[in-house]
């Protein structure tokens, strides 16, 4: 949780005290089941919350903004930026139900109010959004063939709408199809050793392939 304060020093109460219920809300529902390692639980604020809230880090979402999570597993990156973003509107998809219904919970033990999920594939999803925020979920050329109908046409931040992909390794191969797309290192943000690899990858709306 220290973590979390060291990296957002501006958080309210609310937030502050969001962020350190959820230690125990995925403790008790990974007794359950198996939403993320034993490990991952004990390393719940580095590997998950704020790897997570790393694309905060590049983009600030605006009050009224929409942002879909697409296979969102256990709610990441989705929930650590919805209490970040408690003014825009995130939508969590995953195509297990057993994992929206963990999502579910861990929404609702924390009162989120603007978080909506939803079971189903990507693919099934209809409306548009700002930003597209993802993290392990499928390579760029098959995610952006699932989500490129999804993204609204006006801009209002400061990046261009589009994708927003938590990405690690050498993407050199990965986005050669993509010169639209620009990659952000974490470890210019966080210094802990974990970031070292990490990335942000940007795909703003009108890129070419
Ligand atoms: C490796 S997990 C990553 C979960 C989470 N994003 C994280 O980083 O902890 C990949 C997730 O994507 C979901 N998924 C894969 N393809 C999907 C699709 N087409 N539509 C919705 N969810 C999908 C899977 O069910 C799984 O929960």
């Amino acid at each position: 949780m220290e973590l979390i304060e060291k990296y957002f020093p501006e958080l309210t109460e609310d937030q502050r005290q969001k962020f350190k219920q959820l230690k125990e809300l995925y403790k008790d529902w990974n007794s359950k089941i198996n939403v993320v390692s034993r490990k991952d639980v004990d390393e719940l604020y580095l590997r998950h919350v704020l790897h997570s809230l790393g694309i905060a880090k590049v983009q600030s979402f605006l009050p009224g903004a929409t942002i879909l999570d697409v296979g969102t597993g256990g709610g990441f990156p989705g929930i650590p930026l919805a209490i970040l973003f408690p003014e825009t509107s995130f939508r969590l998809v995953d195509s297990i139900g057993k994992k929206i219904k963990v999502v579910n919970e861990v929404s609702e033990g924390l009162h989120l109010k603007n978080v909506v999920t939803t079971n189903s594939r990507v693919e099934e999803i209809d409306g548009h959004f700002d930003f597209i925020v993802s993290r392990a979920v499928a390579a760029m050329p098959t995610f952006v063939h699932w989500v490129k109908g999804k993204i609204a046409k006006e801009n209002r931040h400061e990046l261009k709408n589009g994708i927003l992909y938590l990405k690690g390794g050498d993407l050199t191969e990965e986005l050669a199809d993509y010169p639209k797309a620009t990659t952000y290192n974490l470890s210019d943000y966080f210094e802990e050793e974990f970031f070292d690899t990490k990335k942000v990858v940007h795909l703003p709306l009108k890129f070419k392939k």
